[in-house]
């Protein structure tokens, strides 16, 4: 099955995974403590604004991750002290759903001492809290359902997400969050 990208969040670990069709040629990057999708030696040169952009972002002791440029407006707003939930909420209706060939969903999560997982689509605006590991995607799986996921730390939830029996995997995020400190790591594809 192919969904698109995807976000996980556990509720305190998290995953995203972007998997492409058309963009395929892709990595993320660690910069001063946010991951960002970059394109590859390979990739042909394209004006597609969505496929590049910051998908791990940190406010304090709080991690956003997402599928575009709406993670930078959700980071700002919890660094300005915002709820999560009206921080992912506010920015993904004011974002709104992608205007490409798909109308493709807006997705991201929190995690936090209150994780949350939020989705903007053409038909609808979803924001929840998490209590258990909770998966949305852009496609197919556009509502966050419960997901089995059980990684314990960043590492092995970059390296789960990549690998999972969806279609398309590219390269994908892990983030952990404990009492002392945040930890986030970058599995990239072959
Ligand atoms: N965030 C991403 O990494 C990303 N990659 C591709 N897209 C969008 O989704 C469209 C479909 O891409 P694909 O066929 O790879 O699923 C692309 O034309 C682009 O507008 C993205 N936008 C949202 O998911």
């Amino acid at each position: 099955m192919y969904v698109g990208r995807f976000v996980i969040v556990g509720p305190s670990v998290a995953a995203y995974r972007v998997s492409s069709r058309s963009f395929p040629n892709r990595k993320m990057i660690e910069r001063d403590g946010s991951l960002t999708v970059v394109p590859t030696a390979e990739a042909e040169e394209t004006d597609n604004p969505y496929v590049s952009y910051n998908c791990v972002r940190t406010a304090g002791d709080q991690v956003v991750v997402g599928n575009g440029s709406h993670v930078d407006p959700i980071t700002e707003k919890l660094e300005l002290g915002y709820p999560a939930r009206d921080a992912l909420a506010e920015s993904l209706l004011a974002m709104d759903y992608e205007k490409d060939d798909y109308d493709t969903p807006r997705i991201a999560g929190v995690v936090g001492e209150d994780a949350y997982i939020g989705t903007v689509r053409n038909d609808a605006l979803l924001v929840e809290q998490v209590d258990e590991p909770t998966l949305v995607a852009t496609y197919e799986k556009d509502s966050p359902e419960p997901f089995a996921f059980d990684a314990a730390d960043a590492p092995s939830a970059a390296s789960d997400a990549l690998d999972l029996d969806f279609e398309h995997a590219v390269c994908a995020a892990g983030v952990e969050r404990t009492d002392e400190d945040v930890r986030l790591a970058i599995e990239n594809g072959e």
